[in-house]
C-alpha cells in the first residue's frame, strides 16, 4: 500500500502530465472524465490531508500553459477556471452556500452552455479591436491577434458608444459541422484529423501561420469581462451580456436566467435534452450569481470564481477495449471496418460499437483486437474511435504486442467477391471526366450479386435512366428484397402477378399501411398488372441502358454509351482486357479498371448471363469508332424547360448525333439550347456571345438529321 503522501505525489505527475498534453501539446492522451477523476481523487486526498496540500498542487491552479512562440500577454484580471459539480447534490450545495453566505434565498442565476472551446480574452480600444490572448496559465496567455482577426464571428469593430477600454471574455469553439467536414477531407487527403472539436479549436488558435488558422471553421461566443473602463456597468450579469449583443458579440440564445436550484436543475435538464441537437459540443452548463454585488460579496478562491460552477454533462469521450474489428457492406459496396467495443457509457447511451471509417484511419490509427481506446460520441454522429491508448496495448510474455496490426480483407465479407481499393468520385462531368479524392476506400466488386448491396443495385437499375421500369418504386424494392423475392437483378424478371400481390401485402402489414380496400378483402391488382407489364417492357432495351444498368463504378450513362458505340455488342465488352479499355477514348485507367474488375467477377458475369436467358435483349451492330454525326466536337447545353420532350431526352438525341452534352456553361460551349424559363445559364451564354437555339431549332434539326 502506498502512502497518502505517495499517492498525491503519483496523480500530481499524472494530473500534470495531462495538462501538459492538453494545453500546451493540444494533443490529450485520456479522455476529460478520466482527467476530471484524477483531480477529484486529488482534491479528496488533499481534503482528508490537509497537510498534504502544496503551493503548487494542481488544484489550485488554472491548467494552462503558454507557448514559447507567442508573445506573452498579462491578464489585468485574472482569466479564471470554473468549479465543477457532477451531480444535482453538488448543485443543491453550491446554492445553499450562497444562500448561507449572503442571507439570501433562491438567488438568480445566469444559465449559459459551457461551450467546450478555448477560452480567449478580446481588448478593444475606442471600439476597436487592438489584442486577443488565450488563458494560458490565467495570469499570463498568449497573443494570438492575427489568428483571432480570421474568426468572422469576432467584431473588429464594436458599433454604438463603445467604452474607452473593454474586454470581452468567451469561448472559441468548432462548430460539429465544421468539424466532421474538416475530418472528413482529411481522411480523404489522407491528412491528420482532429481528436475533437475542443482540440480543433485550440490547435486552429496557436497555429503560427494565420492562413492556417483561418482555413478552420471557428465561431465564438462572448459570456463574460475583464478590464472595462468608460462604460457604466449594468448591473446584473444577464444585462451585461445583452449589452455585449448590442455591441455586436455573438451570444449563445441558449442563455438564460433562472432561481435556486430547482430553477438550474431544470435549465440542465432542458439543455441536456437539447444537447445532441445543438451544432456545437458542450461539456455542461454554467450557472453564474447574476446580481455583481451578489457576486463581489462572494469573491474568489485561488483558481475559480466562488459565484459561480459548471455543472457537467457526462463525458462524450469514454474509455473502453476493443473486442473485434469487423468489416460491414454497405449499400454502395464500400467495406467499413467496426470496433467492437466493451461496452460503456457515452454521453448517456451505451456504446457497442465505433467506426474506424476506412483502412486508412485504421492503420493512421494503428487499433488493434485487444487495444484501450478512446470512444466519441457527440450530436447524432455514429460513435468513432478517435484513439489508442498505446501504454495499455496488451503484450505477451516478453512484452511484445500480443496482436499485429489489423489486416483489411481481401474478399467481401457479404458475398466473398474480391475486394478493390477505389477512391472516391468528388466530381463527375457530363462528358465523362472523373476527379477524384485521394484516399481511398476499399469497396466489394461484386456489385450484381452481393447481398449488402442488392437493394441499391436493384434500384439502380430499375431507375428511369436505366432499365426504366416504371412503378417499381425504392419501397417496393425494400419489400421484395427483405421478404426474399428477389436476389438479384435477373429474378425480377421471373416475378408473377402473385408475387407482387403477396410481397405488397406484407409491405403494406409491415409499414402498418393496410388500405381499406384491401381490409375490405379486395386487392387493386391493377398496381401488380401495370408493373408485371412494365418489367417485361423493359427487356427490350439498348446495350448503352444496360451497361449503365449493371452499376458498374464509376460508369455513368456518358462512359456507358462510349462502350456501346465503341464495342457495338455485349460479347467483345466482357471479353475486353484493361489494355484494350484503355484504348477507347474517354476511358481512363482508372476506369478501365473498373470495368474490366466487374466482369472479372465470375458472380456478375452469371448475372448477366441470366438476363439474357430471362429475355433482356438489345440491339447489336458494328462498332462505332470514331466521334461521328453532325455534332461531332460540338459541346452542347441545355437550359430551360423544352414542350415537345423532356431535357434527357433532347441531350441523348443530341448526343447521338456526336454532341457533348455539359452542364454549365463556358467558352468551349459550342450552342446552348434554351428552353422556357431559362436563367442564369441563358444569360451566360449571352454574355459570351454564344450561339442560343430555341426548341423550334432544336426539333427543326432533329427532324432533318435523325435517322440519317
Ligand atoms: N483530457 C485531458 O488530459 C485533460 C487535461 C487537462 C484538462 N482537461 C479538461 O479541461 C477542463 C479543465 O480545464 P479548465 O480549467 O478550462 O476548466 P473547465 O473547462 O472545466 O471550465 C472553465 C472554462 O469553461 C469555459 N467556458 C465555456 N462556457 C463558459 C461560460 N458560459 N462561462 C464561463 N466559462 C465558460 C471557459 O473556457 C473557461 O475557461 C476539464 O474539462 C478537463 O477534463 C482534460
Ligand atoms: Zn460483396
Amino acid at each position: 500500500m502506498s502512502t497518502p503522501a505517495a499517492r498525491a505525489a503519483e496523480l500530481r505527475r499524472q494530473i500534470e502530465d495531462a495538462n501538459h498534453r492538453y494545453h500546451v501539446l493540444d494533443d490529450p492522451a485520456i479522455p476529460d472524465a478520466q482527467y476530471d477523476a484524477l483531480v477529484r481523487d486529488l482534491e479528496a486526498l488533499e481534503a482528508a490531508h490537509p497537510e498534504l496540500v502544496t503551493a503548487d498542487s494542481p488544484t489550485h491552479r488554472v491548467g494552462g500553459a503558454v507557448l514559447p512562440f507567442f508573445e506573452q500577454v498579462q491578464h489585468e484580471q485574472p482569466m479564471l477556471s470554473l468549479n465543477n459539480a457532477f451531480s444535482d447534490e453538488e448543485v443543491r450545495e453550491f446554492v445553499a452556500r450562497i444562500e448561507k453566505a449572503l442571507g439570501v434565498s433562491e438567488p438568480e442565476f445566469s444559465v449559459e452552455p459551457k461551450l467546450d472551446g478555448l477560452a480567449i480574452s478580446l481588448r478593444y480600444e475606442d471600439g476597436v479591436f487592438v489584442r486577443g490572448a488565450t488563458r494560458g496559465d490565467g495570469a499570463t496567455g498568449e497573443d494570438v491577434t492575427a489568428n483571432l482577426r480570421t474568426v468572422k464571428a469576432i467584431p473588429l469593430r464594436l458599433r454604438g458608444d463603445a467604452p474607452a477600454v473593454l474586454e470581452v471574455r468567451g469561448e472559441v469553439y468548432m462548430p460539429r459541422a465544421g468539424f466532421e467536414a474538416y475530418n472528413r477531407r482529411m481522411r480523404e487527403s489522407g491528412g491528420k484529423v482532429l481528436a475533437n472539436p475542443r482540440n480543433g479549436a485550440a490547435g486552429s488558435l496557436r497555429q503560427l501561420d494565420p492562413k492556417l488558422a483561418a482555413a478552420r471553421p471557428l465561431a465564438f461566443y462572448a459570456y463574460g469581462l475583464g478590464v472595462v473602463s468608460g462604460w457604466e456597468l449594468p448591473e446584473r450579469h444577464s444585462k451585461m451580456l445583452h449589452a455585449l449583443k448590442d455591441f455586436g458579440f455573438p451570444v449563445s440564445p441558449e442563455v438564460g436566467v433562472a432561481r435556486g436550484t430547482q430553477g438550474l436543475l431544470d435549465y440542465f435538464a432542458k439543455v441536456g435534452a437539447r444537447r445532441d441537437a445543438l451544432p456545437y459540443d458542450i461539456d455542461g452548463v454554467v450557472y453564474k450569481l447574476d446580481r455583481y454585488d451578489q457576486q463581489n460579496a462572494m469573491g474568489f478562491v485561488s483558481r475559480a470564481p466562488r459565484w459561480a460552477i459548471a455543472h457537467k454533462f457526462p463525458a462524450q469521450e469514454q474509455l473502453t477495449t476493443v473486442e473485434a474489428i469487423e468489416v460491414q457492406v454497405g449499400r454502395t459496396g464500400a467495406l467499413t471496418p467496426v470496433a467492437r467495443l466493451a461496452p460503456v457509457q457515452v454521453a448517456g447511451v451505451t456504446v457497442t460499437n465505433a467506426t474506424l471509417h476506412n483502412a486508412d484511419q485504421i492503420a493512421r490509427l494503428d487499433v488493434r483486437v485487444g487495444d484501450t481506446v478512446i470512444v466519441r460520441r457527440a450530436g447524432d454522429v455514429i460513435p468513432e474511435v478517435v484513439r489508442v491508448i498505446e501504454d495499455k496495448r496488451p503484450v505477451d510474455a516478453k512484452g511484445r504486442a500480443l496482436h499485429g496490426p489489423y489486416e483489411f480483407p481481401a474478399n467481401c465479407p457479404a458475398c466473398g467477391s474480391h475486394t478493390e481499393a477505389v477512391r472516391k468520385v468528388l466530381k463527375q462531368t457530363k462528358a465523362g471526366g472523373i476527379e477524384y479524392a485521394e484516399g481511398a476506400a476499399i469497396v466489394c466488386t461484386g456489385g450484381l450479386f452481393c447481398p449488402a448491396q442488392r437493394k441499391q443495385a436493384l434500384i439502380h437499375f430499375a431507375s428511369r435512366r436505366a432499365m426504366d421500369i416504371e412503378g417499381l418504386g425504392e419501397r417496393f424494392i425494400e419489400a421484395l428484397v427483405d421478404f426474399g423475392y428477389v436476389k438479384t437483378v435477373a429474378d425480377l424478371y421471373r416475378l408473377r402477378l402473385e408475387d407482387f400481390l403477396k410481397m405488397k401485402q406484407e409491405a403494406d402489414q409491415r409499414d402498418g399501411t393496410v388500405p381499406e380496400t384491401v381490409k375490405a378483402g379486395k386487392i387493386a391488382s391493377k398496381w401488380a398488372e401495370n408493373l408485371v407489364e412494365a418489367i417485361a417492357a423493359s427487356k427490350a432495351t439498348t446495350l448503352e441502358r444496360l451497361l449503365f444498368a449493371l452499376g458498374i463504378r464509376d460508369v455513368g450513362e456518358s462512359t456507358a454509351r462510349t462502350l456501346a458505340r465503341y464495342f457495338g455488342a455485349l460479347d467483345p465488352i466482357l471479353a475486353a482486357d484493361e489494355a484494350t479499355l484503355v484504348e477507347i477514348p474517354d476511358v481512363g485507367p482508372v476506369v478501365a479498371a473498373r470495368i474490366a474488375g466487374f466482369f472479372a467477377e465470375a458472380h456478375n458475369r452469371e448475372v448477366v448471363q441470366a438476363l439474357r436467358a430471362a429475355g433482356v435483349h438489345w440491339p447489336e451492330g458494328a462498332p462505332q469508332r470514331s466521334a461521328e454525326g453532325p455534332l461531332a466536337g460540338k459541346t452542347v447545353v441545355l437550359t430551360g424547360a423544352l414542350s415537345a420532350m423532356s431535357r434527357d431526352e433532347a441531350g441523348d438525341r443530341l448526343q447521338a448525333l456526336g454532341a457533348k452534352v455539359a452542364g454549365s456553361v463556358s467558352k468551349k460551349t459550342s450552342f446552348v439550347v434554351a428552353g422556357e424559363a431559362a436563367g442564369s445559364k441563358l444569360e451566360k451564354a449571352r454574355e459570351l456571345g454564344l450561339e442560343v437555339w430555341d426548341e423550334a431549332m432544336l426539333l427543326d434539326f432533329l427532324n432533318k438529321n435523325e435517322g440519317g
